[in-house]
Order: structure tokens, then sequence, then C-alpha cells
């Protein structure tokens, strides 16, 4: 508000300098010298008023710009990892590209421009008002006689202005609209780009391995290509309404002195008359032509707007599915007609019943592309495609995926993921390394790295079940979760885990048959259903 009055206040102080400017000018063309000196203190005080309000407002608009985005941003960054939204952006049905560009650049700019455009636009507004007002009254009527017509028009001058101002605006968004379309396209080619970088940064050793140096060269120059060809949209837009917008500059003065002649023809104008006239008519002007100076700005505004309302849609969007998941508070894994299916409606596989009481341990197999890793989706709340039901404690279960997430900063936050490093016992910490076979990493508990490049797959993996270890969950879904290690190891991590973890209802997804004497039962899933056998 404090933003909005100074806007108010600064349009006043500019009606102030145009009386003053006529009573300055008409006093100076009448020679008297000592009137126009004395009329001096009068402009430095509307100066030093009219400059500090414009730092004040300045300051005031950069300090609410941040704010607004840090509110923005924290809005949005609680949608993206509300409901598992982050994996339906990347894997379900509706995708919007580039999410990361969407929170960190697109709304950076969303806050800074439409806080300064909108703000501009009040001002333009109240100045287009406060100068109107001056013009009508100060430009007087036209009356002339057309064809024994008597004709009287009152504020000449401003229609005038203001329809010619208008006619070019319409010219303006003939020339400039398709602009708005290539600014989105843009930022989407810029955003591909990125992560196009991105990926080769975090692959760079597979790469390396495959020798795939061409076929990356490839990809980016693919993006690159993009960028260029829509660049020269963006140009060909861009130069037809700048070309608008210079030709309207420069020929702006004309409209202004065909409306002047009237006035000339009578001899009704004064230097200071014609300094005020001028002075209202490039008010009036500049707020009118604040749409054509701003319209780049507006189209790149629009389609960021664009942007960020397609992501909010898709972020807020609710995977579509039948199958039903209920939380209970303990007991057994209840799984009821249950069917899984792709988006497209084909079906991945047919599990139907299955009833895991608590401790129980099952190994789930099956041809690859059978389905295994999708019914764990479905148990986990990330597959919704089929239909049927699910239920057991989903507060107490632990998900295990084949590639582990090892986060970046010490190997104490790695290995408490997804809890905070000071949620667990330095001892516990330690010990939980050691049953996992890592006790060569217990003295680099508070060292900083990218754990995930500098761990081997198998290291990660063995960092994964010691966070089970800690966390020590009531149910536990492995999903190939010992893939990358050899016999022993996955031997030793299965025993241990039994051992430390003896209530632990598990059900893991596993190839190797070495892995049978850990379960109870195996059920083995394929589109005509699932058969359970008991193992010895
Ligand atoms: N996001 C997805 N969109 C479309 N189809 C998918 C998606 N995820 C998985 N599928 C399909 O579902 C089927 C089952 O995949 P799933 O990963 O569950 O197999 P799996 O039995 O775990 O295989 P593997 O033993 O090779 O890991 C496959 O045909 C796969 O292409």
């Amino acid at each position: 508000m404090g933003i909005i009055g100074l806007s108010f206040l600064d349009v006043q102080v500019a009606v102030w300098f145009g009386k003053w400017d006529q009573t300055f000018f008409d006093t100076m063309f009448a020679y008297k010298v000592a009137a126009c000196i004395a009329l001096i203190p009068i402009y430095v005080v509307m100066m030093g008023l009219s400059a500090g309000m414009r730092v004040i407002q300045q300051y005031m608009t950069q300090v609410l710009s941040m704010r607004w985005r840090l509110w923005n941003t924290r809005v949005y960054l609680r949608k993206y990892l509300s409901d598992n939204a982050y994996y339906h952006l990347e894997h379900g049905e509706n995708r919007a590209d580039n999410p990361d560009q969407r929170i960190a650049d697109d709304l950076a700019q969303m806050s800074v421009w439409t806080l300064r455009l909108g703000l501009d636009a009040i001002q333009a507004v109240t100045t287009f008002l406060s100068f109107a007002v001056v013009l009508w009254t100060i430009g007087g009527t036209l009356s002339f006689v057309w064809h024994g017509w008597h004709i009287v028009i009152p504020g000449y001058m401003f229609f005038g202005t203001t329809i010619s101002i208008l006619l070019i605006s319409l010219v303006l968004e003939k020339a400039g609209g398709p602009l708005v379309s290539a600014n989105y396209r843009q930022q989407h080619y810029d955003a591909d780009l990125r992560a196009a970088l991105l990926d080769v940064r975090r692959n760079s050793e597979q790469i390396a391995f495959y020798g795939g140096e061409g076929a990356e060269h490839f990809r980016l120059s693919e993006c690159l290509h993009r960028i260029a060809t829509n660049w020269r949209s963006v140009l060909a837009y861009t130069w037809r309404a700048n070309t608008v917008v210079e030709l309207y500059t420069g020929g702006i003065n004309i409209v202004l002195w065909a409306l002047l002649i009237p006035k000339l023809l009578a001899h009704a104008l004064t230097f200071g008359l014609y300094s005020r006239i001028n002075s209202a008519f490039m008010n009036v002007r500049r707020s009118l032509q604040w749409f054509i100076e701003n319209y780049t700005d507006l189209a790149t505004l629009r389609s960021i707007l664009q942007r960020l309302s397609e992501f909010e849609r898709v972020v807020t969007g609710r995977p579509e599915g039948g199958i039903v998941r209920t939380p209970v508070e303990q007991g057994q894994i209840e799984i009821r007609d249950l069917v899984l299916d792709r988006a497209d409606g084909s079906r991945i596989a047919t599990v139907g019943d299955l009833t895991i009481p608590s401790g129980a341990r099952l190994m789930i197999a099956g041809a690859s592309g059978a389905g295994k890793s999708t019914l764990l989706r479905a148990l986990a709340g990330l597959w919704a495609c089929g239909a049927g039901s699910v239920s057991f404690n989903m507060r107490d279960a632990m998900f295990l995926p084949q590639r582990s997430y090892v986060p970046t900063g010490t190997l104490r936050q790695a290995l408490s993921y997804p809890a905070t490093s000071d949620r667990y016992e330095l001892d516990a910490c330690e010990a939980a390394l050691e049953a996992s076979n890592l006790g060569a990493l217990v003295s680099k508990l508070d060292h900083d790295a990218a754990w995930g490049d500098v761990l081997s797959p198998g290291e990660q993996q063995r960092l994964a079940f010691a966070r089970v270890f800690l966390a020590r969950p009531a149910t536990l879904f492995l999903d190939e979760a010992t893939s990358a290690l050899d016999e022993e190891n996955e031997a030793l991590l299965y025993t241990r885990l039994l051992a430390l973890l003896p209530e632990v209802t598990l059900i893991s997804v596993a190839h190797h048959s070495g892995l049978k004497r850990f379960h109870d039962h195996e059920a083995i899933l394929s589109t005509q259903g699932m058969t359970i056998q008991v193992l010895s």
C-alpha cells in the first residue's frame, strides 16, 4: 500500500511540475527575472520530494519482490514435494517439463516482473487520469464548420492523443502477438539444454565407458538447434514489434503538432501554455504507451504465467487410477482383487488376493517385465493404474529400490536419510555401518562428499541396508536391493537383517534363487495371475 501511495504522490508532484512550468515560462517570456528566481526554491522542493519518493519506492519494490518470490517458491515447493507430485511429474501421464526451471527461474522472474509491471500499471493509470483532466481542461474545445455542419469537439486534445495511441497499440498487438508463444517455447528449449547438460554431468562415467561423446554431442546439438530455430522466430516477432514501437516513438510528436494547429491559428498559444500542454500530452502519452513500451516484457510474463499455471495444474492434479490404498495401524498386509495396468489400459499383471501376515517373509519372483516393481509401486502409492485394494501399516514401512538415493553432504546425513543427521546417536550409526559391512567408512561419518558418486553401487546398496538397521521398520519392501552385491555380501546382509529385525515383515523382489532360504514363501507373478509356493 505504501508503494501505491507513493505512486499517487509522484503523479501529483508531476501535475504540480506542469503548473510550475506554465507559470515559470510565462514569467520568463515576460522578462520578469526576479519573479523567475523567486520560483526556483519551489522547483527545488518539488524536485527533492520527487527524487526522495522514487528512491524509496524502488527500495520498497525490491524488498517486496524478494518477499513475494520467497513466499511463492515456498508454496510451490510444498506442492511439488507433497503427495509424490515430484514423482508423478516425471513418471505420470501428465508431465510438465523441467520443474526445476519452473520453480527456480520462472517463479523468480514472475515475482519480480508481476510486481514491477503491476506497480507501473497502477502508476500509468493514475498518471493517465490526472493528466487527462489537465489535457481536457487546458486543451480547450475545437469548433469548425464541415459541409455546412457546425462541429464542436470538447477536450479534442485528449481524444486525439488517446485515439492515436490506442490505434498504434492495436497494430502492435497484431505485429507482436505471436511473441508470447515463441517466448514460451524458448524457455522450454533453454531448460531442455540445461537438463541435457546435467545428464552428461551426472552420468559422466557411464558415458566415458561407452565412449558416448559423439552421441551426447549429437543430443546437445539437437537441443541447441531447437533453441536456434525458435530464436529466429523470437527475433522476427521482436523485430516486428520493435519497428512499430520505434516508428511510434518518433512519429507521435507529429500528432502533438497537429493538435496544436487550431490553437496556433487562433493565436491562443503562449510558451507557458505550450509547455504545460506538452507536459500533459507527454504524461498521457507515456501512461498510454506503457503497454506499448512494455509489450515484449508483458509477452514474456504471459508465457511465464502460462508455464507456471501448467505446472500448478499438473502438480495439483491427482493421478487417475483405480487402486485403493488404505492405511491401517498394524497387522497383516491385505491385497484384494489387485490388477496392475498401464496408463493406456493394457494389463501388466493380475495379482488377485494375497494376505501377508506380520513377520512373514515373502519373495516375489517372475520374468523380467512381469510387474514385480510395479506391484511394489502400487503398494507404495506410486502406481494407481489398475483396480483392487491394498491395506497395511504404511507409516511403519520402508521401501528400498534397486538404485539407492544417496544425497550429497556428510556421510552421516546420507546414512540417516530421510531423517535428519541428528536423529540417530553416533554409536548407532557406527553399528549400522559395521552391520552392513561398511566398517571402513565409520571414520568418514562427518566427511562432506558427493557420496552418490564416491560409493560403488554395491556400497550404496549396503548403505541402504544400514539405514534399515537404524530406522527399524515393521515392514520392509526390497526391490532387487542387493542386485549389485556379490553372493557373500548379499547373504551377509539378509542374515544380519533377520538377526537385527527378527519381527520384520519382509517382501523382497529378487532374481537370485540363493535368496529363497531367507524367505518362507515365494510368489511368482505373471499376466495370468500369481502363484504362491511354500519354501522349506
Ligand atoms: N512409467 C511407466 N509407464 C509405462 N509403462 C511402465 C512404466 N513403468 C513400468 N512400465 C511397464 O510395466 C511393465 C512391468 O514393469 P516392472 O518394472 O514392474 O517389471 P519387473 O517385473 O520389475 O521387471 P524387472 O525384473 O526387469 O525389473 C513393463 O512392461 C514396463 O515397461
